[in-house]
Parts: structure tokens; sequence; C-alpha cells
């Protein structure tokens, strides 16, 4: 069916339509249904994946049990989502670890060294690594904190057959409980320029064949449409990757056995890649109508439009009005109401948080909240209804002007008042903060919780294990101490935990990466602290030991892009009153006589818009934020930031902006890469590239980290150079940090010698 064109806009562009997109208006296939969802959460409504996995991963279940586990979370998945009404469903969004790994592997782009063994152990070879064998790379996922595994894919990548296997069997499994079914794949723009190796595009021909075959596999099994997923349409594109783009959905289009194709963009516009989808031979288009604009092209009257206006990202009820104003006014064949990308990023379900405010929970909607969205919205926009009222911007209410509050000196004057407080040999070893977390110590939170532990008896645990790990620092000799973390949950839940304008989650679990889940808190009000959080742990651990501690903080940027956020402010002051609090915690360390803190910016980059032309404010609004947190130090109090990535050539001049003293950042993972960026040769204060990949049980030999330590002492002068782990070391066991923090203390003490 097609929509009548209507306003001026819609007429100009009517002039335009030319022949071959009249052709297309007529081919129009229609979607099977009024709604749907691009993906969903896989880790199961209580984690039933990771536990699933980690007892296969520890050889305590086999195969066949991680199999079953998987199939019962689909089933259970598929009959929720037609419980709650939804006309079209998605699969193949189930995962045993990544669903951009699922595509190498379906596109048979394993990269030679993992093809031994099972399919399982090829698999998760790739996402995890051997004995002998380092892992693939992963990296955030755009702008989110969902990590994939970056494919490998080089000039000479020899591609292994197709594999549809995966695909198939879940459409097969769907079926058979009643369902037909959507298979999602990443499509082949995405998949190749998120993989890592030399101009990847130069080898969409190949994979193209691959999704062919792919395609023609799932048109034999019946399959009536495909979802390919293209995110990276909504960054910016060179016109080169707009031509790709154009050539690879002419090619598929063309293919002669093939479902109906819908490509998904969501994360935001699809700006100028929108024409080169609206022209290709596709029949449907998923866009983000959260993030982004209403699209409009004439060759649209001849496909399907999936409008994404309930949000896949944030956890606040959908804007009926917005929603509706939004469907209203598409112009194509067939809209279909949908979610603005998968739901994989928000937690399961608003009901099970019995403990939340109810005010606080009558606005929110997690992954079945928006599927009920979605499918209301559907039979509202289908029986016509209109929006009640104009429809509100979305713009957020403009911020008061925040008044600048510096206080610290140059870096060489700091650096000098430092060093004369400190008195740290050259090439200090320390750690990023967390200790190994035991099982008992979580086993004691949740008793806590449940209230058959008290609280006295949870605190004296902790101090016991504040003991545990100074003694272990004395012991192997370290330069500046730290506490351990252990009274933390999660670096960023413990701060929202104990600050007003948050809210906690008990079941709220998003997937992070593999079997990882974190509990992003609500951040739903004015950010206050009501008094110190961190400063008692701290002061212990000082007391204990005449070395220095480092007081321990999360920064007010990673906080911030950790949580839900309120969407009624500007970002900006959001993380400002973060940072607010965050300075009044370094002011108590410092009164308390703590020398030296260190406040944490992991999530710096995650933020980052996908446009440029948006970049610059956001990083300008969290080096301003940072500063805002950290500036009230005295000169002599050390502050130190650690990111863990090593793609820091992207925010450079964001982490020189940021005027931490020490900065220490990821670096044995990936080979000591981030040395050879010219970034780092230009870096004027403390740096301590990892030189122990703590990702990995492996514990590194005193060479390899003599050879990260002398790397880095060929690029930067020694009397600023920090010898630390990659990260914290709350996953390791002590046996496995003991005897790799042993060799860093080694490995500096020769260095030392040989300067
Ligand atoms: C993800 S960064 C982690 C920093 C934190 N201080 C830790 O050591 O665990
Ligand atoms: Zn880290």
């Amino acid at each position: 069916m097609l929509c009548e064109p209507t306003g001026s806009r819609q007429d100009a562009l009517d002039l335009q339509i030319r022949p071959e997109w009249k052709e297309l208006i007529v081919t129009a296939v229609s979607f099977p249904g009024t709604s749907t969802v691009l993906g969903y959460p896989r880790i199961g409504p209580r984690r039933e994946l990771k536990r699933a996995l980690e007892s296969y991963w520890e050889g305590a279940a086999s195969a066949d049990d991680l199999r079953a586990a998987g199939a019962g979370l689909r089933e259970q998945t598929w009959r929720r989502l037609a419980g709650l009404g939804l006309a079209a469903l998605p699969s193949n969004t189930f995962s045993y670890y990544d669903q951009v790994l699922d595509t190498a592997v379906a596109l048979g782009a394993v990269p030679a060294r993992y093809r031994a063994g099972t399919p399982e152990q090829t698999y998760f070879a790739m996402a995890r690594g051997t004995a002998g064998l380092a892992p693939l790379r992963m990296t955030k996922w755009f702008d989110t904190n969902y990590h994939y595994i970056v494919p490998e894919i080089g000039p000479d990548t020899e591609f292994g057959p197709a594999d549809p296997g995966k695909a198939l069997a879940e459409v097969r499994e769907a079926r058979a409980l009643g369902y037909e079914t959507r298979p999602v794949l990443v499509g082949p723009i995405t998949f190749l320029l998120l993989a890592q190796g030399t101009a990847p595009l130069d080898r969409l021909d190949d994979v193209l064949g691959g999704y062919a075959a792919l395609l023609a596999a799932l048109a034999d099994e019946g399959v009536d449409w495909v979802q390919l997923d293209e995110p990276a349409l909504v960054a910016d594109r060179t016109p080169a990757e707009l031509a790709a783009v154009r050539a690879a959905y002419d090619r598929l289009g063309a293919l002669p056995r093939r479902p109906a194709l819908l490509v998904a963009s969501y994360f935001g516009d699809l700006g100028e890649a929108l024409p080169a989808l609206a022209e290709s031979p596709i029949e449907g288009i998923a866009v983000d109508l959260v993030r982004g604009e209403v699209p409009r092209h004439p060759a649209l009257a001849g496909k399907v439009v999936v409008a994404g206006v309930v949000s896949g990202r944030e956890v606040w009820r959908t804007d009926r009005d917005r929603a509706l104003a939004s469907l209203h006014a598409i112009q194509a064949g067939q809209v279909v109401v949908g979610t603005a990308g998968s739901l994989l990023h928000v937690p399961y379900d608003v009901e099970a948080e019995t403990g939340l405010e109810p005010a606080l929970r009558d606005r929110l909607a997690f992954a079945e909240q928006k599927v009920a969205e979605v499918v209301e919205l559907a039979e509202l926009f289908a029986s016509g209804v209109r929006p009640q009222r104009a429809a509100v911007p979305s713009r957020p209410r403009e911020s008061a002007p925040v008044a600048e509050r510096e206080g610290r000196s140059p870096y060489p004057v700091r650096a000098a008042a430092q060093a004369g407080r400190l008195s740290l040999p050259v090439l200090p070893v320390t750690t990023i903060g967390s200790f190994p977390q035991t099982g008992e110590l979580r086993a004691a939170r949740a008793q806590v919780a449940a209230g058959t532990l008290t609280e006295a008896d949870y605190e004296a645990l902790v101090r016991g294990e504040i003991e545990h790990a100074i003694g272990v620092q004395e012991r192997l000799g370290l330069d500046v101490l730290v506490h351990g973390e252990p009274e933390r949950n999660d670096m960023v839940q413990y701060f929202a935990e104990h600050l007003d304008g948050f809210a906690v989650t008990r079941h709220g679990w998003v997937q992070s990466y593999g079997s990882r889940c974190t509990r992003p808190p609500i951040l739903h009000g004015d950010v206050s602290r009501p008094g110190p959080i961190t400063v008692r742990w701290a002061t212990y651990a000082q007391s204990l030991t005449a070395k220095p501690v480092k007081g321990m903080l999360t920064g007010p940027v990673t906080i911030t892009a950790w949580s839900f956020r309120r969407d009624d402010l500007p970002l900006r002051e959001v993380m400002y009153q973060v940072a607010d609090a965050i300075r009044a915690e370094v002011a108590d360390l410092e009164a308390a006589g703590i020398g030296i803190v260190q406040v944490d910016e992991p999530a710096l980059r995650e933020l980052l818009p996908l446009r440029r032309a948006d970049q610059d404010a956001y990083l300008a609004g969290a080096v301003g934020a940072y500063r805002r947190a950290t500036s009230g130090a005295g000169d002599s109090t050390q502050i130190h930031t650690h990111l863990c990535y090593s793609d820091a050539d992207q925010i450079a001049a964001a982490i020189d902006g940021l005027d931490a003293d020490v900065t220490s950042v990821e670096s044995a993972r990936s080979d000591g890469r981030i040395l050879a960026e010219s970034a780092v040769g230009a870096f004027t204060r403390g740096l301590g590239p990892g030189v122990y990949d703590i990702h990995s049980p492996r514990v590194p030999s005193v060479t390899e980290v003599e050879k990260l330590l002398g790397a880095a002492l060929a690029v930067l002068p020694a009397g600023r150079v920090w010898v630390n782990p990659d990260c914290g070391l709350k996953t390791r066991t002590y046996p496995q940090v003991e005897a790799a923090l042993a060799n860093l203390v080694t490995a500096a003490a020769s260095a030392r010698q040989a300067l």
C-alpha cells in the first residue's frame, strides 16, 4: 500500500522520482506485521547464560548443557515477544558470546590459527584465547558499553566457506515452536568497517560472496526477510565508503535467490547514507527516530520503513505523542513500528525491580515494557490515532553557566611539590586499584542484602581484605599501594549507591561482553553527596603502611557514561553535578592525609558522538567535568587517572586536557602499540603504559615486562614513566596477581639499574 504524499517538501521530492524508483515502488514487498524489535537481551533475566557459559568454560558442564541452556533462553524470548503481541520476531539475535563474532564465523572469516578442534573450541578461542593463543581484540560497540570481538580481515585473509548453520538452526528452532522469524546478521559494510586490517573495504567483494551464500541458504529455508545491521552508517562516512554501501546493496539486492532485505541503522541518523540505501534494491530500512530524523526520500514509497520510535538505549518510557508524530510523518510503502536498535543494551523487566520507588518505577521501561510500547504504538498508529499535542522538541533545558573552578598550579610546580612530599623512586611500581575479589566477599554482600550478615561483620571482612592486599603489596615491594577496592561490587555502582540522585536495580543486568554484565545505575535526579564515601577505607589502608596509599575514585564522566541518564538536562550539566560530588570526596581524602588520589575515567571516550561535528563539544564537557572533580586538589596532592584503552590517539588532546599528574593506560594487551603514537611522546606528565595484560590469566615473565618497559623508556624520559598493569586486578586470582606483580617489581628494579 502506498501512502499519498502530502506537504510541499514531499511534492518537491516527487518531481525527482526516477523511472528506476517507479519500478521499485511497484515491487514493494510487505513486512509480516506492523510491529517488531531489532534485537533483544540474551543473557537471561537472571543471567542464566552467564552461569551456563562459565560452567562450560570451567569444564563443569558439557557443550550439550550449554546448547540446552541457549535453546531454553531463545524459546523463552520468542514466547515472551509473541506473548506481548509483537508481530514480527527476530532470530539469530542470541549469541553465545558476540554477534559480530557470530557474523565472522558465518562468513568463514576465521583466522587460520584458530581453526582447530570442535566448532565450540574455535569459537571460544577467538573470543577468549587459549593457553597458547591470544584472543581476537575486543572493543566497544559504537557509543555503548557493549564490547564486540574485532574481526581480523587483512589483504591476505582467506575466507573459509560461508556457514549459515547458526542462523538456520535458530530459524528452525523458532519454527518448531510455531514462529516464523527474521534472522539478523551484521551487515557487510559495518562488518568490514569494524574489522581490523588494512583497508578492509578492499575485501568487500569476497565478503559479499559470503553474504550471497548465507542469503541463498536462508531463502532455501523459506525465510522471507533477513535483517542486516548497519549501525556504521550513522557515523561520518567518506564518499568511497558511501560508494561501497551502494555497491554492496546493489549487488545483494540483485541476487536471484534471497529473502527480502531489511537494512537496519541505529545509534543516530543515516544522513548522507540514506540516499545510498533508499536508491538500492533492498526492501526495507530501519531508522532510529529517537536520535535521528524522519527519513525523506521518494524511493521510500516503495519500501518498508521500520520506524525506531522506542529507544533501545534509554530506560525512560516513550513519549507517545512524539512517537506518533514521527510515525505519521513518514512517507513510505509500509511503516512498521519498532525499536531504535536492539534492546540488548537495556535490562529485561522493570517489574522485577520491586525495591524501586514507585514514582520512579512508573517512569521506566526496560525491554519487556518497550516491547509492549511498540505493540501499543502500532495499534494506535494503525487505528489512525494522532498525537494529542504538538510534539515538544526534545531539546533539554539549557544549563546555567558554570563557574570555572581551577585551583592547581602548572604541572612543573605541582611535580616539584609532589616529589618533595612523596619521595618515590624512579619508575615507581603501582597498580590500578582493585585486587582480586573473592567469592567470599561477594557472598557476604549478598548476605548483608538478605539480612543474614551484620554490617559490622561485613566491615570486618572488608578490613581483613584490605590488610591482606596491603600485606601482599608491602611484601612484593610496590611503591604506591592501594587498598584494593574490596568494598566495591562495581566501580560505578558503588558510588551510585552512595550518592543522591541515583537508583540502583536488583536485576537490571546488561551484557558488557561475553558472560560479563553490569547493572547500570539509573541517574534520575539532581546529584549530591550526603557524606564521605571512600575515606574510611583509604585511611584504614594508609594506617597499615608507611608507603603512600593511593585513594581510588571513579570519575564523573565514567559514572555518568555507565549509568542510564536523565534526558531532561544537557549531558554536560549531569556530568558537572557528578563532578562536584567527586570533588568533595577528593577534598575529604586530602584532608584525611591521603597524598595521591586516582580518579578513573575508563569511559572518557565512550560517549564520544559518532559524528565528528559533535565531538569537540562533548570532549570539552567531559574534560571540564574531570577538571572540576580534580582541580580542587592542592599542588602536593598527586592526581592520577586511568583510562583502559589504547586507541587514545582519537582523544589525545582530551587526555592531555585532563591535566592529571599521572595517567595510566592499557598497553600490554595491544603489545605496546600506544607507544608508537605521536601523542605519547609529546605527553608532558607522568605516564604508566600498562606492562601486564590483566585480561588474561597468563603471568607475564620478567623478560616480557622488561621489553614493554624498555619500549616505554625509548619514547619517554625515565623520570615520568610509571610501572603498572593495564587495568584493575579484580578478575584475577591472588596467585596470578602475586606472581605477575613480583615480575613487575623485578623488571622495574633491573630497568632502574640500567638507567
Ligand atoms: C575499568 S578501569 C578499573 C579501574 C579500577 N580502579 C580498578 O582497578 O578496577
Ligand atoms: Zn581499567
